[in-house]
């Protein structure tokens, strides 16, 4: 059986979807060092840091040597008056021409970032579930498999948030570690309960008295980020050989994506966030069960 595959994401490099985030990298600097330790293989990062035509977006992973995983892509999938499936089959034009397999969906709340979200009532949830699923059948006709990842700040947050999804729907899950802690799921535990579901996987690793602060309100998201909630790899409370040997043991061989998000206050000094990618790298190749 194939083993997984470990790709990277522009976020750890502090690249992000969400503006004012903080300094952006340019991508040259970041797939250049996605390469130097070790990556072979990469998300597309947010709206503008590759081209959005197809065929140049594939031309510039193939220039640093990266193939395409796919990428995290905010969906509005819970109001009546937009229909998200437009978009998302113009999105899908660069996962062919790139040769992408995996679209990341995550439930826009429809505000800017991850500090506050509305909340939805039965008709919300019927029409997000509904979307969720007709997106799925969509891609899987252009061979590409659609996942939903919960996500801080989104429709799909809490524990009963993704019980919702898993029940309600069927579409498959991205596990991402970190955001799951952060929404009170353990990811092991779900990586045990559902592993037919998980197609894919953002490996984070998190501070856990930040997340806590999080939880409980005396902190915003964004606000524990930049102090450093996310941790390299194997260096936070996450239980990787937990979630590594429960997704092992049901065969998974999709691709493990590791990020540690990061907001930049300016160019950053020494080595920069490349030196946290290079030890989630070596902790995660040490800790993979298939070695
Ligand atoms: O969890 C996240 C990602 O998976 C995603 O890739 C990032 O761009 C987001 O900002 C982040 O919060």
């Amino acid at each position: 059986m194939p083993a997984p595959r470990i790709a990277g994401a522009p976020i750890s490099w502090g690249v992000c979807e969400v503006p004012g985030w903080g300094f952006q990298l340019d991508p040259d600097r970041v797939l250049t060092e996605m390469r130097e330790v070790g990556l072979v293989a990469t998300e597309f990062g947010p709206e503008g840091f590759l081209p959005d035509a197809p065929d140049a977006k594939a031309a510039t992973l193939q220039r640093y040597g990266l193939h395409a995983v796919g990428g995290f892509t905010p969906t509005l999938l819970h109001v009546p008056e937009h229909d998200p499936l437009a978009g998302v089959d113009e999105l899908l034009a660069g996962y062919d021409a790139a040769g992408a397999g995996t679209l990341v969906l995550s439930a826009d709340s429809g505000g800017t970032g991850y500090d506050s979200r509305p909340e939805l009532d039965e008709g919300g949830w019927k029409l997000l579930l509904s979307n969720l699923d007709r997106i799925a059948d969509h891609a899987a006709t252009r061979g590409v498999t659609a996942v939903l990842h919960p996500h801080v700040g989104t429709m799909v947050e809490t524990g009963d948030d993704v019980r919702r999804v898993l029940e309600g729907a069927r579409i498959q899950l991205c596990l991402d570690t970190g955001h799951l802690l952060i929404g009170g799921t353990d990811p092991a535990e779900l990586a045990r309960q559902a592993p037919e579901r998980i197609s894919h996987t953002h490996l984070k690793d998190v501070d856990l008295g930040l997340a806590r602060q999080v939880q409980d309100g005396r902190r915003s998201y964004t606000e524990a980020v930049g102090l450093g909630m996310y941790r390299p790899l194997g260096e936070g409370d996450l239980d990787l050989d937990g979630v590594l040997s429960r997704l092992d043991a049901y065969g998974y061989t999709g691709w493990h994506v590791l990020e540690q998000d990061t907001i930049l206050h300016g160019p950053p000094s020494g080595a920069g966030p490349v030196e946290d990618v290079s030890t989630s790298v070596q902790n995660l190749r040490a800790a993979l069960p298939t070695g």
